[in-house]
């Protein structure tokens, strides 16, 4: 798991490393300095000319310090600071008596294209408002020229909390942040400004005990290992068993992929509970799974309250409409439930308005909107929800008690608590019908085997991207569809079987 941090938070980092652990400030900065020269040696930077452009704030501090290690290397380098002097940090002030005493070059009107390589050092994580002015006008220079861009801790323009472009931005080939990632480095459109991210370790100091609001995680590939171990002794019984109410008339794909995913994901039996309609092409494509049907008739409340009752698990929603008969099936789960259920799709769109009846479930609930249906059953936009994603997201997991997979090109995961997450992995090719019931899937097959509902959750939908990025690595983001992620989920944890 990675620790990812708000602008704000890293400012508070910083200034408890200085003053609580006592480490002077220069030299926090001259790791700092050391870091992003070693990255453009590492990244192959053309050095033959280099621009090192800087605010007048400690970011600017860190490209001075840069200059001047790029200069006593026998770099051509010139500095050019945007901003008054009046403006300079402590840090600043200093950086610049020593770059001078150096005698690097100084120029005051700089031109990107003259240059191989320029390094944005004009804001980091104190960036406060839009951009504008002499910046905007020297950002839209540089990201003009063909030089290659290296930016110091974030591209200046992107905000450190939610990575959205304040006014204009600088477009980078490489970002080295200090300590931790900025949240804004994750979120789109952020992550594609910073491109290549490299996190420099300068001895910043993580107190046991914070008081941030908000605990921000990332998984990572070492994560997945958190799956279970499979028993060897274990049975059918043993992996979970799950009802999943799913499918309508005229959609039986969504129950087989959500159905076929919790398999694929280890559960040990599956009873879908669909129309009459799909009788024969979901036990041809799935004979795996156990069935019960409805038709027009009423629904089978008798099937379902068996199903609830057999189930360690249970899933509501994939392809199941909005009409009459998905209600009344919802509300009966609602009413009649008790272990551990996931939400998805139609099954949220039936709740819009009407969240509150989720209270008296008694136990955990996961619900899986997509940024639409999100808007759609909390009352927050989706522009709302891009200004403070994490925020938003906690703050309606914590009034509904649920835990909230909020999907989008990142997406956030919270149970309410102070832990909160923000997945990376994943590509553009998972934006495909189908994608969202196999999630589903993955998430009732970790719950079913014994994860709790935040582990399911943040693990299941790291899990569903890694096995979507290997999917685009064989069929390519254009063609991959839902099915080529759940292949690829079984190679996955063939890989994690295999190294126990
Ligand atoms: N000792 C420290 O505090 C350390 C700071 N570090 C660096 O310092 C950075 C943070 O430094 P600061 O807090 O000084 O902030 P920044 O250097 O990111 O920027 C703040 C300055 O920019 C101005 N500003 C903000 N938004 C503006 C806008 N839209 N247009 C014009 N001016 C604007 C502010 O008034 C202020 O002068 C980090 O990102 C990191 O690069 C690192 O060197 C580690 C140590
Ligand atoms: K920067």
């Amino acid at each position: 798991m990675k620790q990812i941090v708000t602008g704000g938070q890293m400012k508070l980092l910083d200034s408890y490393t200085i003053e609580k652990m006592g480490i002077p400030s220069l030299v926090l900065m001259e790791r700092a300095a050391l870091s992003v020269c070693q990255a453009l040696r590492e990244e192959e930077f053309p050095l033959e000319k280099v621009l090192v452009l800087c605010g007048t704030g400690n970011n600017g501090a860190d490209g001075v310090a840069v200059a001047r290690m790029l200069h006593a290397a026998g770099v051509s380098v010139d500095i050019c600071i945007l901003g008054k002097k009046d403006h300079y940090t402590e840090e600043m002030r200093k950086q610049v008596d020593i770059a001078e005493n150096y005698h690097i070059s100084f120029v005051k009107n700089a031109v990107p294209v003259e240059y191989t390589t320029i390094v944005d050092a004009v804001f980091g994580v104190g960036l406060s408002r839009e951009v504008g002015g002499v910046y905007r006008d020297t950002i839209e220079a540089l990201n003009r020229s063909d030089a290659k861009v290296m930016a110091v801790d974030i591209p200046s323009g992107i905000s450190a909390d939610t990575g959205k472009v304040l006014g204009c931005a600088v477009k980078a080939d490489v970002t080295v942040t200090f300590a931790y990632e900025k949240a804004g480095l994750l979120f789109y459109p952020g992550a594609s400004y910073a491109r290549k991210i490299k996190t420099a370790d300068i001895g910043i100091y993580m107190p046991p005990q914070n008081d941030f609001e908000l605990s921000i995680q990332s998984c990572e590939d070492k994560d997945l290992f958190r799956i279970p171990v499979r028993k060897p002794d274990g049975n059918k019984g043993t992996f979970g068993k799950i009802f999943l109410a799913a499918g309508s008339r005229d959609i039986s794909g969504a129950a087989y992929l959500s159905a076929c995913a919790a398999l694929r994901t280890g559960a040990g039996m599956i009873k879908v509970h669909t129309r009459q309609e799909n009788r024969q092409a979901l036990t041809t494509m799935l004979p795996e799974a156990m069935y019960s049907f409805y038709d027009d008739e009423e629904i089978e409340k008798e099937q379902i309250l068996e199903g609830l009752a057999w189930a360690d698990v249970i899933g509501v929603g994939p392809g199941m409409g909005t009409g009459q008969q998905a209600e009344d099936i919802l509300y009966t789960i609602l009413a009649e439930g008790r272990k551990p259920l996931l939400i998805d799709a139609d099954g949220l769109n039936l709740l819009a308005g009407r969240m509150e009846v989720l209270a008296q479930y008694p136990a955990p609930v996961i619900v899986t909107p997509h940024l639409g249906e999100f808007s759609r059953i909390s009352g927050v936009s989706v522009e709302e929800w891009k200004e403070a994603p994490l925020y938003l997201t906690k703050r309606f997991a914590h009034k509904y008690h649920l835990t909230v997979v909020c999907k989008d090109s990142r997406t956030v995961i919270s149970d309410g608590s102070e832990e909160i997450f923000i997945n990376t992995s994943g590509n553009s090719g998972m934006a495909t019908a189908g994608s969202g019931d196999v999630l589903s899937g993955i998430l009732m097959g970790l719950l079913a085997q014994g994860l709790s509902a935040i582990d399911a959750a943040s693990l299941g939908v790291y899990f569903h991207g890694a096995a979507g990025d290997m999917a685009a690595a064989q069929k390519g983001e254009y063609s991959m569809i839902a099915g080529d992620i759940i292949t690829q989920t079984a190679e996955i944890l063939k890989k994690r079987g295999a190294v126990l």
